[in-house]
């Protein structure tokens, strides 16, 4: 299978990397969590960690720990008692990997996350807020989806799919999907001895969703179906999938040395033109708010985030997180972006320093009005151009 995209490593460049580790290789085949393994992948993350790295864990394993604990030798079919296992088992999943950072004297932070807390815009950049603060500090988050309150209909069920929402929302190089298996192979080599495997592919290409099956073991839930898709979903974002094997020695480590292990699912879109894609195709603006010319300059210029402090006027109605302009004083677009205050607030905030934002509201949820990462920019000098458009004042 032909691919047109560089072989350069997108791991060994990444500064931001999302790990994921399946049921099946923590719960060392649902026979209990697998303290050994668990500690060579802390070891691991800690060496990357003193690189500068920055990782984010998502483990399964809760519902395989519960059942452990609980002595239950057959996975029960009844949701009450899956999610039962699942608070059961959560304990001592985190247990173990605060046990085994603490070794490398790393803090860990549990996050628990549902489809709903990714899907609504608000909570989104309450996560995304929460998780780059949390790897500002050098702790490493430890997700795992928030079984005990997900419904059947709108529960993910795998973490590959959670995986790949994390990548998503950290905006990370690559997710790296570790699992029992070598990597993605062209039929499940369970059952298929002679079935040939694939070391680089692009994600999303349908053909290789013919050739992933479901879970061989078991013990996890989603197979490959759901790893392929994952990547072609962390795709979206610009991230990269490897799936490889997490009994492979060193095996984070090797990949962040550029070493080729595992299926490489590579994506098209280099990460920030995704993210541009994203904020420009996806989401409607809701309002527009008006810079004054320090504001302009610090944002063109100096690359800086936007303050309260250098709005001068606010249009539209909207709420934290919905996509509004940044125009100049002569109404020209520079630039639009998710706003972390509702129209209300930033009616209350604008010019007034952040300092003061507690005060004026009560508290505050964020220092920015519209954080950097969260802009794209329409142009590089917004006060110079007559020409350029004007954003239109209907939302
Ligand atoms: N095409 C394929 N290539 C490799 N493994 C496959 C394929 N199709 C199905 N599988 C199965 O997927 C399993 C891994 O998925 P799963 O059991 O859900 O693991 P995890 O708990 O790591 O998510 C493998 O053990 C294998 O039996
Ligand atoms: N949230 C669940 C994970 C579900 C699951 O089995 O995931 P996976 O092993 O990654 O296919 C748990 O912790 O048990």
């Amino acid at each position: 299978m032909s691919v047109a995209i560089p072989a350069t490593s997108a791991v060994a460049k990444a500064r931001r990397l999302v790990a994921k580790v399946g049921s099946s290789l923590v719960t060392n085949e649902g026979k209990g969590i697998d303290l050994v393994a668990v500690a060579q992948w802390a070891a691991q993350i800690a060496a990357l960690h003193a690189q500068g790295r920055q990782i984010v864990l998502v483990s399964s394993g809760a519902i395989a720990e519960g059942m452990a604990r609980l002595g239950w030798t057959q996975r029960p079919h009844t949701m009450n008692e899956l999610q039962a296992a699942a608070a059961v088992g959560q304990m001592g999943l985190i247990q173990a990997y605060e046990v085994a950072f603490a070794k490398h004297n790393i803090r860990t932070a549990q996050i628990l996350l549902t489809h709903e807390d990714l899907a609504d815009r608000r909570r989104y950049l309450n996560a995304r807020t929460t998780l780059y603060t949390l790897l500002s500090l050098g702790v490493v988050p430890i997700v795992n989806e928030n079984d005990t309150v997900v419904t059947d209909e709108i529960r993910l069920g795998d973490n590959d799919t959670l995986g790949a929402l994390v990548t998503n929302l950290i905006e990370a190089a690559a997710l790296i999907i570790l699992t029992d298996q070598r990597g993605l192979y062209s039929a499940d080599p369970r059952t298929n001895p002679d079935a040939e495997f694939i070391s680089v592919a692009q994600a999303g290409d349908p053909a290789l969703e013919a050739m992933a099956g479901g879970a061989g073991s078991g013990i996890g839930t989603g197979g490959m179906l759901t790893k392929v898709l994952a990547a072609k979903r962390a795709a979206n974002s610009g991230g990269h999938t490897i799936i490889a094997s997490g009994r492979e020695p060193d095996v984070l480590i090797r990949l962040a040395k550029g070493e080729r292990i595992g299926s490489e699912l590579r994506a098209i879109l280099p990460v920030r033109s995704a993210r541009k894609r994203w904020l420009a195709n996806h989401l409607r603006l809701r309002g527009r708010v008006t810079l004054d010319v320090g504001a302009v300059r610090a944002l063109m210029q100096n690359h800086k985030s936007l303050l309260s402090i250098g709005v001068t006027a606010v249009e539209g109605e909207f709420e934290r997180g919905d996509v509004v302009a940044c125009v100049d004083q002569h109404g020209v677009e520079c630039g639009r972006g998710l706003i972390n205050y509702s129209s209300t607030d930033t009616r209350r905030i604008m010019r007034q320093p952040s300092s003061r934002i507690p005060e004026i509201l009560g508290s505050m949820s964020d220092q920015e009005l519209m954080h950097r990462d969260n802009m794209v920019f329409v142009r590089a000098q917004a006060s110079e151009t007559s020409q350029a458009s004007h954003t239109s004042n209907r939302f």
